[in-house]
């Protein structure tokens, strides 16, 4: 199996790492800073104390390593729009593409009925393109559960890791999904097939659509938030509004809000990715993270205006620090 990897940032080299320690051919697109880190010492991915450095073809020229089996994504999901031609360069007839990334992705309603059957959402895919371009059937979806930062340009530090899901939203990709997972656990990343990505993908969500933005607007950590009784019950109320929508397009989540919460504590008092775009004065991924759910509900014309209310005060917030 061959991968590429466009992307090489907290997830991305987290992920590239795992594979080229199962003794995977992983070739990486960066630019920069990163491509001429990775040019110099290599990938650098540090845990603990533990630091293991792992020497990959890495180019700016996308014709240099296009044709991988998999195209593994670790950008940042509002940064996949202006990526597309990178990615329409990389990826051969037969190449996969599996995003490993937070929000929802451009091909999630492709396929799946219900009232929200093929909605293409602005805020994730303006006009459509990924979705014309990347249909679900050459997708293999990716839920990363972990906490990862970037401590210098290919110095990729680990902090927990939960565990990886991929999964196969068009069923066409069995073989495929399970040697990427088996490499993946090879390589010492505690991955999985996913039966149902999609309720996954959802899940996830349910934690980043009010994690991520309300860890901007406060500069706090995970844990301080749910600690802070006035905050825990804002999140309570964004995911009951999201839950509200999972009831309505067919994706009823089955877990209760103590649970899901839990699964956030074990990664402690973690600054989320979005905290981290925040403080080093980049883009913030607030449309797939929460705009979707936002634009969502006025096509269905459901009320949320917990969502509503913080997504324009995230939105607000990016704007004045000039992060749009
Ligand atoms: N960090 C975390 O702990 C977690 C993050 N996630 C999700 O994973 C995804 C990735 O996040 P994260 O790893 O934190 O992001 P990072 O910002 O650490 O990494 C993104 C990488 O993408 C690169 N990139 C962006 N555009 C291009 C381009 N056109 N060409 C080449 N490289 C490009 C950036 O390079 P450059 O520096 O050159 O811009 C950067 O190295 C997000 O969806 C995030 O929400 C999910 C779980 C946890
Ligand atoms: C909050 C967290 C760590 C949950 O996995 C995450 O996904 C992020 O930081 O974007």
């Amino acid at each position: 199996m061959r991968v590429t990897l466009l992307g090489a940032g907290a997830v991305g080299g987290w992920l590239a790492a795992g594979l080229a320690r199962a003794g995977v051919e992983v070739s990486i697109l960066a630019r920069g800073a990163t491509l001429a880190a990775l040019r110099g010492r290599g990938l650098v991915f540090r845990h603990g104390e533990a630091e293991e450095v792992f020497r990959l073809p890495a180019s700016d020229d996308p014709a240099a390593l296009a044709g991988a089996d998999i195209l593994l994504l670790g950008l940042k999901s509002h940064d996949l729009p202006a990526a597309l031609p990178l990615v329409r360069r990389l990826i051969g007839r037969e190449t996969l593409v599996a995003p490993a990334q937070n929000g929802l992705p451009w091909w999630f309603f492709q396929g799946f009925g219900g009232p929200a059957e093929g909605a293409i959402l602005d805020s994730v895919d303006p006009g459509g393109a990924l979705a014309r371009a990347i249909p679900a059937e050459r997708v293999l979806g990716g839920v990363a559960h972990v906490g990862s930062r970037v401590e210098a340009p290919g110095v990729i530090r680990l902090i927990q890791q939960d565990r990886m899901l991929f999964g196969d939203p068009s069923g066409r990709h069995p073989g495929p999904l399970a040697a990427l997972v088996a490499a993946l656990a090879r390589g010492g990343i505690p991955a999985s097939a996913a039966p149902d990505i999609r309720m996954e993908i959802w899940l996830k969500l349910w934690g980043n659509s009010n994690m991520n933005p309300l860890s901007a607007l406060s500069r706090a950590d995970m844990l301080a938030m749910l600690d802070d009784p006035g905050v825990a019950g804002l999140i309570e109320a964004m995911m009951r509004e999201m839950a509200a929508i999972g009831e309505r397009i067919g994706l009823p989540i089955a877990q209760d809000i103590p649970t899901r919460l839990q699964v956030t504590r074990r990664l402690g008092a973690f600054r989320t990715s979005m905290l981290q775009d925040l403080e080093a004065r980049r883009p913030l991924e607030l449309g797939p993270v929460l705009g979707c759910l936002v634009e969502l509900t006025q096509r269905l014309e459901m009320p949320a205006p917990t969502l509503a209310g913080v997504h324009g005060l995230t939105r607000l917030l990016g704007r004045n620090l000039g992060l749009d």
